[in-house]
């Protein structure tokens, strides 16, 4: 069997780790302070602290004008990408939840970019399927419902053009996802993970960031 070469990160490490990647700024600091004492039970649901610097740098990497984003909650990961846009690039938020996202409307007016995010509040399905057919995305990022990943993949990947990325969240699922017993949302990712490996019109890694992260490219 292969060996892991990676390093298991401490609270130490991680905190270390933070300190020397891209820091927050504050309006991002902000949310991320707001939402934890707002939402105490639910704000684990947020993208960890270092995938906002992550996903500004993949959106940057691809130099990212259209960005569809599946999964908004209080707007972190939304902000961090949105940023990254110049002033006539467009990120389509979807999310089923007005109470939440709110949240991220406020941070997004504070940050000033609130004239580039299209928060569509409906089942994102819904809102995938209203985009035009034409490989025209450059940016997508999944992280809502487990068990929709692999219809959201399949309506996103044809709309992504050719050297655009798709990144989508939590695909190590806490570790569950070796289970060939999981059930629900663990089972549900074991099923896109094999989807996305067996899916030839990409070029897909998984980086082992916080909860998994997979990184898949256009071809
Ligand atoms: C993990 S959170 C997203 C976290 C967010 N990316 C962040 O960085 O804060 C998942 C979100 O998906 C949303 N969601 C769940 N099912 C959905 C659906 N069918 N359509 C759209 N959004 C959905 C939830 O309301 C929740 O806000």
């Amino acid at each position: 069997m292969t060996k892991s070469k990676s390093t298991a990160i401490t609270e130490e490490l991680y905190d270390y780790v933070l300190a020397h990647n891209p820091p927050l700024d504050a309006v991002q600091r902000k949310l991320v302070e707001t939402t934890y004492q707002r939402f105490p039970d639910e704000a684990q649901m947020q993208s960890a602290q270092e995938q906002g610097p992550l996903l500004a740098f993949l959106a940057r990497l691809c130099t990212a004008r259209r960005i569809v984003e599946v999964g908004t909650f209080t707007g972190f990961s939304t902000l961090a990408m949105a940023q990254t846009l110049p002033p006539d690039g467009k990120l389509i938020a979807c999310d089923v939840s007005e109470e939440w996202t709110a949240y991220g409307r406020e941070a997004w007016e504070t940050a000033g970019v609130a004239d580039r995010i299209d928060l569509r509040i409906a089942p994102a399905l819904d809102t995938l399927r209203t985009l035009p057919a034409e490989p025209h995305i450059d940016f997508a990022y999944l992280d809502a419902d487990k068990g929709n990943y692999i219809p959201y993949w399949d309506e996103l990947v044809p709309r992504l053009r050719p050297g655009g990325l798709i990144v989508a969240d939590n695909v190590l699922f806490g570790g569950t996802v070796t289970d060939p017993q999981a059930t629900g949302a663990a089972a549900a990712i074991r099923e896109f993970n094999d989807h996305v490996m067996a899916d030839q019109r990409v070029e897909a890694v998984i980086l082992t960031v916080a909860d998994g992260l997979t990184v898949a490219r256009k071809l």
